[in-house]
């Protein structure tokens, strides 16, 4: 018995700890969930915050963008608020589930107790109806036994029936004991069972315990794994919202930076607009002032030019050119008429046109380009007053320059022979000249016996009847007319007559051969003293003679002139721009041909060719290699390169003295218009110093005595390159006459109007005669 109480001790015993364990568990997990909510209380302030955040970052400033942004921030806080409802309503609902399963785990765990209890019952039950059985048992076993041994007693049979009783007891004890035995054992193994079964339970329990602790702690796990991943997603959300307010927050940042520069930028351009603006204000007052500057300078200019288009000068004739023509002109008008008021407008600083020169800082007279006055000249006879002029006369003749060999009037070819100096003599006038003339190398013996016939025809022909004759060319003249050798034309008469119309004696005409002929034979070649400008010079003088109304105004350059009323308005410019009107009944045109047909604003019909002329001039302190004043041609046969540039040259200090100061000699050198071009450049200029070498080299050749003086000494003074000097006579519509053969109203092909008249040399001949006669006549159309 004590056994079974001590199977049924341990029964209980661990059914408490069964208890006591189920005890445990149940507040650990009630702990462990109470433990769980403190800390993960709902948050509930959550939105608020991220409201708040959201409502932080709004910026005022941004109107429609940040009402967008708002509504976006307001349904992003709804999502929000949503996330964390339905999360609370999960956290319910596993609140729920947890107290759904707790209340099941505690019902099952009651079922389970009450059906521990239940079997506890029942074995308690099994067991003392079996204690009950052994008892009753006992006790019929013990009944028995006093039965038997009551009938062995009796009896031997009783005693073997006692025996009997006896073993049988023996026995029933024996089957008893076995019985008790295998009822303890049945019991002890149904206790066994039962505790096994009970541990087993309990193990079960355990097990479910454990893993209902460990469902539990999966479930906790993944609660926690979903709070976590709530908390992520949260974490998450606030970093993505922070990120994305950040990211708002910059690109707030940034549309303020860019509103900023945006506003810079406007303030900026505002401000340019406003410079710009202000700048424009101030170019439309500058212009307007300008404007008004310009209108009041247009209307001045209107004034001056109003007062300018006055005439200055109101006057009877306005000649119009300064030269020997004009002055000429003006001159015969006056002295026929002195009461007439003339103006001279002179293009020029000084009057004179080509007949002119200059004076150096030294003292030399350099006449702008070589020229001689001839005192035969008919109209200068007549004009001038000649001894005034102090001329100083050439040698009749000139020295010619040969170097090549001759035979009867024929060049022998070849090279250059040496050079000789020689004299051509004009017999007539020198008869002292004779001799040498006729032993001269320059032409043949019959060249020289033909002189005579032609000298016989110019002394006893007027010039009239000279200018009467059949025109031919003046070489045609030389070699058929008068039977003049090449040799004698190449030697004397080309040199000579180029060096007077600057041009071939083809391009000469015959009569102006004749003509000039006669002058030099009848006169001579001569220097005024101060030089060729003396002659414009008493010209002008003899004007100041003219008390009153006599203008002459130079550097005045006449542009054109117009009828008006019954007038003319000349329009002339002085040197600094402004206007010099002259309002003239009648004028005259004394310019050259060229300037004439400009003033008139003519075409050119016939505008005749102009030739050109070089001089340089060289002064030397030494007597010159030509002690005689005498002109030297150059006879070689080629003549006119550059190596031959010189034509002619003269001394004019030997003629003349005062075209140098004392103690200097003047040389002057001619080179013809063509031999010039060979030394021009490409802007036309002349190249003076290579041309002032070829020719120092040509005069060395000619005067070698004084090769080094010429090379070394002698200084070079100044180059005159003289465009325009003459118009050419010859072969064109309007050659050279005489006498008023061409009328003073026409200008070579352009009829004037009236009371406007021409002259100057290519309205008769092409020399200082001409000049002269041509003014005369023109003053006689005038009045
Ligand atoms: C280098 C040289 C050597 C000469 N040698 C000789 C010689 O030895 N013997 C001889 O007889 N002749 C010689 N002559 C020729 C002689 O000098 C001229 O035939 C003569 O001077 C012509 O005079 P002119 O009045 O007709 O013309 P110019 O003397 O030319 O006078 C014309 C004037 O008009 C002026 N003029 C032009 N245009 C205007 C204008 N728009 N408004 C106002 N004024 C204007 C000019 O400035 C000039 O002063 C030589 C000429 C030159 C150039």
């Amino acid at each position: 018995m004590a056994g079974g109480d001590d199977i049924n001790g341990e029964v209980l015993r661990k059914r408490d700890r069964v208890k006591r364990a189920f005890r445990r568990l149940k507040n650990a997990i009630k702990n462990k969930l109470r433990k769980k909510r403190q800390k993960d209380p709902p948050g509930d302030d959550e939105t608020e915050t991220v409201g708040s955040e959201v409502e932080a970052v709004v910026s005022e400033e941004e109107t429609q963008r940040r009402e967008e942004r708002l509504e976006e921030d307001r349904k992003r806080a709804e999502e929000i608020l949503q996330r964390l409802q339905e999360r609370e309503e999960l956290e319910r609902k596993e609140e729920a589930l947890e107290e759904e399963r707790r209340e099941r785990e505690k019902k099952e765990r009651l079922e389970s107790l009450e059906r521990l209890e239940k079997a506890r019952a029942k074995r308690e039950l099994e067991e003392n109806e079996r204690a009950e059985a052994e008892a009753k048992a006992k006790v019929e076993a013990a009944a028995e036994a006093e039965r038997v041994k009551a009938k062995l007693s009796v009896t031997e049979k009783e005693k073997e029936a006692q025996e009997l009783e006896r073993v049988a007891a023996e026995k029933a004890e024996q089957e008893r004991v076995a019985a008790e035995k295998a009822a303890a054992e049945k019991a002890e193994k149904a206790e066994l069972e039962r505790v096994a079964s009970e541990k087993a339970a309990a193990e079960n329990a355990e097990q479910e315990k454990i893993a209902a602790e460990k469902a539990e702690q999966e479930k906790i796990a993944a609660v926690k794994a979903e709070q976590e991943r709530i908390a992520a997603e949260k974490a998450a959300a606030e970093k993505a919202e922070q990120e994305r307010i950040a990211a708002e927050k910059a690109e707030q940042e940034r549309i303020a930076a860019e509103k900023a520069e945006q506003e810079r930028i406007v303030a900026e351009k505002a401000e340019q607009e406003r410079i710009a603006a202000e700048k424009a204000e101030q170019e439309r007052i500058a212009a307007e002032k300008a404007e008004q500057e310009k209108i009041a300078a247009a209307a001045e200019k209107a004034e001056q030019e109003r007062i300018a288009a006055l005439p200055q000068n109101t006057v009877d004739v306005a000649v119009i050119g300064g030269g020997v023509s004009g002055l000429t002109a003006a001159r015969s008008l006056k002295k026929k008429n002195p009461k007439l008021n003339i103006q001279i407008l002179e293009k020029a600083a000084t009057l004179g046109g080509r007949v002119n020169s200059d004076v150096t800082s030294t003292g030399f007279t350099l006449d702008r380009g070589f020229a001689v006055f001839i005192d035969s000249y008919p109209e200068s006879k007549k004009l001038l007053n000649i001894p005034k002029l102090k001329l100083q006369p050439f040698q009749p003749g000139a020295f010619v320059v040969t170097s090549e060999g001759w035979k009867d009037g024929k060049a022998l070819g070849g090279d250059s022979g040496p050079i000789k100096i020689s004299r051509v003599a004009d017999p007539l006038r020198r008869p002292m000249d004779l001799f040498s003339a006729v032993l001269s190398p320059v032409g043949t013996f019959v060249d020289k016996v033909r002189v005579i016939p032609l000298l016989y025809h110019v002394f006893k022909s007027s010039v009239d009847e000279i200018f009467d004759e059949a025109e031919t060319s003046t070489l045609v003249a030389l070699k058929e007319r008068w039977g003049f050798s090449d040799q004698f034309i190449c030697q004397f008469f080309a040199p000579f007559l180029q060096g007077i119309y600057l041009a071939d004696l083809n391009d000469q005409s015959s009569r102006m051969f004749h003509f000039i002929f006669k002058c030099f034979s009848e006169g001579s070649a001569c220097l005024p003293e101060g030089g060729m400008k003396a002659v414009p010079k008493q010209l002008e003088a003899d004007l100041s003679n003219f008390i009153s109304g006599m203008d002459i105004a130079t550097g005045c350059s006449v542009s054109g002139f117009e009828a008006v009323e019954d007038a003319y308005l000349v329009k002339a410019l002085k040197p600094d721009g402004s206007k010099f009107n002259v309002k003239a009944d009648k004028v005259i045109l004394a310019t050259e041909a060229s300037a004439a047909y400009e003033i008139m604003d003519a075409d050119e019909p016939a505008r005749p060719p102009q030739r050109s002329v070089g001089c340089i001039y060289y002064s030397l302190s030494t007597q010159p290699p030509v002690k005689d004043p005498i002109l030297v041609l150059n006879g070689e046969k080629e003549k006119g390169t550059l190596v031959k540039p010189i034509n002619n040259l003269c001394f004019p200090s030997v003629v003349s003295s005062s075209y140098a100061p004392p103690g200097k000699h003047l040389c002057s050198v001619t080179i013809l218009g063509p031999t010039m071009d060979l030394f021009r450049k490409d802007d036309g200029a002349i190249d003076e110093e290579k041309l002032d070498a070829a020719v120092r080299s040509h005069l060395v050749k000619w005067f070698p005595e004084v090769g080094g003086e010429i090379s070394n000494r002698w200084e070079t003074l100044k180059v005159y390159d003289v465009m325009n000097a003459q118009p050419a006579q010859f072969g064109g519509k309007y050659s050279a006459n005489f006498n008023g053969g061409r009328k003073a109203k026409e200008l070579l092909g352009v009829e004037l109007p009236e009371n406007v008249v021409v002259c100057g040399d290519h309205q008769s001949s092409a020399t200082l005669n001409g000049a002269l006669e041509s003014a005369v006549n023109a003053a006689k159309a005038l009045l």
